[in-house]
């Protein structure tokens, strides 16, 4: 009905528009038109958000962030460019520095053959308006035949160096990146220690080529420009003297200082929607990586709100940007575009205007010598001159002359004024890539510090930035171990300060056993899991590691393979590669059913080391998969293998890689609990032949049997570490002893045994004994203000 109506009236509205006054009706229209617009958006920038209070905290914290995030065109902004400038061209030699080379090349030819376009489009139109049909000929057709080739050339050559530049940029940054990430278990610990980047895939993917992309065009719009200025003004300073093209460089100047001057804060914004973008990208990596738990809780919808709560907040932001670009395109478009035109125009024209006030000889004179070489030197006319002669034939030249020297004259000032455009539009792309300098230059500061900050020795000392690289952050830049923590709890003096004492750097020291001397662990929201741990695991002396949920039982083995920082005095443990750690949910890689096995060699470094496929099938038929490995296609099966194998086959195929491996110790963290416990019981004996020291986290008193040596956690920061004796060992039921609802650390009764949280089953003594051997009157889970420990 509504659109009925207004269809209806459309024709009376379209009528406003005719009569008499109907151009200054509808520049009225638009003024007002316009005029709301910008009021819209003043109201609602000072509206505040009314949403909830939080909401408004909130958005006044974003912005505080935000406003202290350096995101400008200024001195930090072009000393970070020329950190990672130097990067991308690490010498004069490189293969990037010679297609710069390159490009500059091909950018002076594109100048020239512009100047040349001009020159050759005055000649036609002389040709036309003389009408000379020879010389029309040889001008619009021999000459763009003869020339449209190198000009096609030099145009697409000149788009593909280009784009080669940005992907040769793209390959030295992104590489470098991968090197700093990929090494030292950076990527650990900027996912699960650090909190400044929450997504740093798309930092790596899109941010780096988002940068290097219009870094490679920022250098074509601007060294382009540059010599077309120069080109072009000397040309035209020959026909109309310095003064025309000056007072449009001028004009141009002016221009760009009043844009600067009201442009929005473009470089921040850019960098914000980035982040967006990341926050919007990682909900749904989320969904992919957990979409069989979330359909089996029915989680869609929930999943739903979340996504596009992401989502809105990205279209908030992109049409926050897009009304700004609107004001701003506006006024860009009058001063640079129309405006442009009507002073381009003056410079044009004033010089005939002025020539016609003389007689039309000298007006044909003045115009013959302003073309300069173009006029004079062009035989073929004079001889016509003479030959004809008479006053027609002279007003007739003076005409095309006129003609020939506008046009050329036009082309030349619009190409000028296209180059000054450009680097208008240049100076208006910095903002954005300071944006994307500003986002790269987090990642490399992130990088840096995580790799130097958590070195093994358990250091978090303050390295800071790399040198060269301002960071764009402005809380402590340096690598704050405790950073995560979002529920700060103000922690009494004493407890701070006992914090602090337990959180001095330890020292690793290569050894052929494992052995923790007064070590404690920590974890990154500043709990202390365990308080000054002695303990000695000589090989052949299988550990079995209790304690109730959460309190520290993979935490030592992070600790022990320096994930986490080491705090207190010594670790001494073999090299890396001869500790072996099989988690509860193992890591299935892409590729072949070999690389589950071999993982992490790849099929060459395996071969090298004598590795074959007798070997591998041997290997799991002793974990009981040579039938699935059969039905599966064999080693060379290709399969998501996550997705295609059940919850305890994966299991056995990381036992499979702890064989193949056959390390001197193996870690394993609840790695059999999805296993049937008679395959459990093989798996168990296997590794023990093949003389693996095993330290073994588990619930299951099952496995009780496999090892000598005990160490209980218990919850509170304390800890027993004694003898396993075998008439210790609980009696099994179902092979599981847990208690499903006994997940906590309350006490509970088990078996006519008191027992300490989960899997813990101490008779009387041994509790007398724990609690003598390593308890602590100290209130565990102890909370270090953030200025003590960046203090540290
Ligand atoms: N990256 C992390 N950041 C902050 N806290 C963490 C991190 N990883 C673990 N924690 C905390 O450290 C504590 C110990 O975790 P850990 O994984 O060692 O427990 P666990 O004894 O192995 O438990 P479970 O028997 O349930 O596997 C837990 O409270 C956990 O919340």
């Amino acid at each position: 009905m509504s659109s009925t109506l207004s269809i209806g009236r459309l024709p009376s509205l379209v009528s406003l528009f005719r009569g008499p006054h109907a151009k200054r009706k509808m520049a009225l229209t638009g003024a007002i038109v316009f005029a709301a617009l910008a009021a819209e958006e003043w109201w609602r920038r000072k509206q505040p958000d009314k949403r909830t209070a939080l909401a408004v905290q909130n958005s006044m914290e974003r912005r505080r962030q935000r406003r202290d995030r350096k995101v400008r065109v200024d001195k930090v902004f072009a000393k970070n460019l020329w950190y990672f400038v130097k990067i991308m061209f690490p010498s004069l030699r490189c293969k990037e520095f010679g297609t710069v080379l390159l490009v500059g090349c091909l950018l002076t030819a594109r100048s020239y053959l512009d100047i040349w376009v001009s020159d050759n489009g005055g000649d036609v139109v002389k040709a036309i308006v003389g009408r000379n049909i020879k010389r029309f000929i040889r001008k619009a057709v021999l000459n763009i035949l003869l020339m449209s080739v190198p000009i096609s050339l030099v145009n697409n050559l000149l788009k593909y160096t280009i784009s080669e530049l940005q992907i040769m940029m793209r390959r030295r940054l992104t590489l470098y990146f991968h090197e700093e990430y990929l090494s030292n278990q950076t990527y650990y610990k900027v996912c699960n220690l650090d909190t400044r980047i929450q997504n740093v895939d798309q930092l790596l993917s899109q941010d780096v080529d988002k940068f290097t992309t219009s870094l490679a065009t920022l250098y074509s719009n601007v060294a382009k420009p540059l010599l077309d200025i120069v080109l072009f003004s000397k040309r035209l300073a020959r026909t109309l003297g310095s003064s025309g093209p000056l007072i449009m460089i001028v004009y141009f100047l002016v221009t760009s200082a009043i844009l600067r001057a009201i442009q929005p804060p473009f470089g921040r914004l850019t960098a914000d929607e980035q982040k967006l973008e990341g926050e919007y990208r990682l909900r749904h990596s989320r969904l992919i990586t957990h979409s069989e738990e979330i359909a089996f809780y029915g989680g869609g919808n929930r999943e739903k709100l979340y996504i596009n709560e992401s989502f809105t907040r990205v279209i908030r932001h992109l049409r926050k940007i897009l009304r700004l670009k609107l004001y701003i395109g506006v006024i860009d478009s009058f001063l640079v575009k129309y405006l442009a035109t009507i002073v381009g125009y003056c410079i044009v024209s004033v010089p005939i205007f002025l020539s016609r006030m003389q007689d039309s000889d000298q007006a044909s004179n003045a115009v013959s010598s302003s073309l300069g070489h173009f006029s004079s030197t062009d035989a073929e006319e004079e001889d016509r001159l003479v030959r004809t002669g008479g006053a027609k034939e002279h007003i007739i030249k003076g005409q095309e002359d006129i003609a020939a020297l506008y046009t050329r004259n036009s082309r030349l000032l619009m190409s000028l004024s296209s180059a000054i455009g450009r680097i208008v539009l240049a100076g208006k792309e910095l903002p954005r890539i300071s944006g994307y300098c500003a986002r790269v230059t987090e990642l490399e500061q992130v990088l840096y510090e995580v790799s130097q900050g958590y070195a093994e020795n358990g250091s978090n000392s303050n390295t800071g930035p790399p040198k060269g690289l301002t960071p764009v952050f402005s809380v402590a830049s340096s690598i704050d171990l405790f950073s995560s923590s979002s529920d700060l709890v103000s922690l009494k003096n004493h407890e701070a300060e006992e914090l602090s004492s337990l959180c001095t750097p330890g020292k690793v020291i290569r050894n052929d056993m494992i052995r923790f001397e007064h070590v404690n662990i920590i974890s990154p929201d500043r709990t202390i899991l365990c308080r000054d741990l002695n303990l000695e695991v000589p090989q052949g002396t299988n550990v079995l590691i209790t304690g109730p949920n959460g309190c520290g039982k993979s935490s030592l083995f992070r600790v022990l393979a320096g994930l986490w920082p080491l705090y207190g005095k010594t670790l001494y443990r073999p090299e890396p590669s001869k500790i072996f750690y099989v988690p509860q949910r193992p890591y299935l890689a892409l590729g072949t059913l070999r690389d589950q096995i071999i993982y992490p060699l790849t099929k060459e470094e395996a071969e090298e080391r004598g590795c074959t496929d007798d070997m591998l099938r041997k290997l799991l038929h002793d974990v009981y998969l040579d039938e699935v490995g059969n039905r599966k296609g064999g080693l060379d099966a290709v399969c998501d293998w996550s997705d295609v194998l059940s919850g305890g086959e994966k299991q056995r195929i990381a036992m499979a890689r702890l064989f193949y491996h056959q390390p001197m110790y193996a870690v394993l963290d609840e790695c059999t609990s999805a296993v049937s416990l008679d395959v459990e019981g093989h798996l168990y004996e296997s590794a023990k032949k093949r003389n693996i020291t095993l330290l073994t986290v588990s619930h299951r008193p099952s496995l009780w049997r496999f090892h000598e040596k005990i160490l209980r956690f218990d919850g509170q920061g304390g800890y027993s570490f004694k003898d396993l004796d075998p008439a210790e060992i609980p009696p099994v039921h179902d092979g599981n002893l847990s208690n499903p609802s006994s997940h906590s650390n309350k006490s509970t009764v088990y078996n006519g045994k008191k027992e300490q949280g989960l899997a813990t089953i101490p008779s009387e003594e041994e509790e007398e004994e724990d609690s003598s051997s390593n308890s602590s009157t100290v209130p565990a889970r102890k909370r270090l203000e953030e200025t003590d420990i960046t203090s540290e």
